[in-house]
């Protein structure tokens, strides 16, 4: 059973909430409106190896070190797959923290957040080598209402090996209710473009920004899976992870998201319609599209309904839902239909609450973990792009 929440809405920096009683708790997305320049990417200690080999000389091991960064952490899914935690080290604190590439601030409970706010958390306290960056704070909310505010250090951070000295840590001074009661995770790591950065008036870089130039190759992976453990990659592909070759499409990084455009959509496998925009957002639990692609989707349904009360589409629970599919660049990305039965929305388990769901009509789809998790996801900054295998 999945308790509370439904967030149907989606916010533009504020938090909006659709909120319904009782259906499954899911997470929207938050909107920050920001420009971001392209970025064309060569990592500089990759750059000096090549340009060292070119003429002889021999490469320096940090040299070589520094160009070929990789690494690899365990992410796992909680109840229904509502959220991902990963291990993260923060200083001299080990967090569970939700990698997000729906937002941009790496924020955590820490030592200034209320004891009573902070009850059943791990937190961040900053460590002897941490330093305060004085006069910037930031102030995050997310389109489920949920939302968290405070200070800003500079800490080593590292994810499955790979770290980074100087990462701005932002240190919770205040946690909204949703975070302080959901101690499965301990805060966010947020990986979409720096320029939707809350901190001010300082913006700061995403813990992937700092990193790309040292790794391998400058990407990271998400390997998100159903009900079982998946991983975060970074600095390289993994050919035992994925079936078939990686489809690649440019990303509009204006908006400061992982922003990229399907070339078709089919339901229950025939054809059914044109082009889908929208973000790949790991710190969205469901697939949101277009009113009109999901009242199609639904009609394929039998017993579906509208239920104002959850905020969305309900089914029984022992429907068998039709498949959904989008194509990238020749590639077709299915998510399987007992996927899109996404969880019982009280404990009688007779109504079932759907993966796919509406918009709200923001003008663009939300690629969340109901569709990611059929996916081998790579992030690439060199582009930018994105590419998708079937896994
Ligand atoms: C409990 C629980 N379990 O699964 C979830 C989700 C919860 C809700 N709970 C309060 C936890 C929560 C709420 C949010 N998060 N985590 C992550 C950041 N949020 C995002 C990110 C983003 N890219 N897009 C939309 N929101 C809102």
């Amino acid at each position: 059973m999945v308790s509370t929440k439904v967030i149907a809405a989606m916010a533009v920096y504020s938090a909006v909430a659709a909120a319904a009683p009782t259906a499954p708790q899911t997470k929207t997305f938050s909107l920050v409106q920001e420009a971001v320049p392209k970025s064309s990417y060569r990592a500089p200690a990759a750059k000096l190896a090549k340009a060292l080999a070119k003429f002889g000389a021999p490469i320096p091991d940090h040299v070589a070190a520094a160009a070929a960064a990789t690494g690899s952490v365990s992410t796992t899914p909680t109840e229904y797959d509502s959220e991902y935690v990963t291990k993260v080290t923060v200083g001299a604190s080990t967090l569970n923290l939700d990698i997000d590439t729906g937002s941009a601030d790496l924020w955590a409970f820490s030592s200034k957040t209320p004891s009573s706010e902070r009850s059943g958390h791990n937190y961040y306290k900053p460590s002897s080598s941490a330093t305060e960056v004085s006069g910037d704070s930031w102030d995050i909310s997310y389109g489920d209402g949920s939302s968290a505010k405070g200070v800003v250090y500079k800490d080593k951070v590292t994810i499955g090996g790979v770290s980074y000295a100087k990462q701005a840590v932002e240190a919770a001074t205040s946690v909204s209710s949703e975070f302080t009661s959901d101690t499965s995770i301990d805060g966010l790591l947020g990986l979409a473009f720096s320029s939707i950065n809350t901190v001010s008036p300082t913006p700061q870089k995403t813990f992937f920004d700092n990193v790309k130039s040292s790794l391998a190759k400058p990407i990271f992976v998400a390997i998100l899976k159903h009900d079982e453990a998946g991983s975060y990659d970074f600095g390289f592909t993994d050919s035992s992870k994925y079936t078939g070759e990686i489809a690649y499409t440019d990303v509009d990084d204006s908006q400061g998201f992982w922003s990229f455009t399907a070339d078709s959509y089919s339901i229950a496998g025939s054809k059914s319609g044109g082009s889908i925009t929208g973000i790949a957002d790991t710190g969205t639990t469901l697939l949101l599209l277009d009113d009109s692609i999901v009242d199609a989707y639904y009609k394929k349904v039998n017993g579906a309904s509208y239920d104002s009360s959850q905020g969305g589409y309900v089914f029984s629970c022992s429907a068998t839902l039709p498949t959904f599919a989008i194509t990238v660049n020749g590639h077709t990305a299915t998510i399987p239909g007992d996927y899109i039965n996404y969880a019982p929305v009280d404990s009688s388990g007779s109504s079932c609450y759907g993966g796919i769901q509406s918009n709200s009509g923001i003008g663009f789809s939300i690629f969340g973990d109901v569709f990611l998790k059929s996916q081998y996801v790579v992030f690439d900054a060199s582009g930018p792009q994105i590419g998708f295998a079937t896994q």
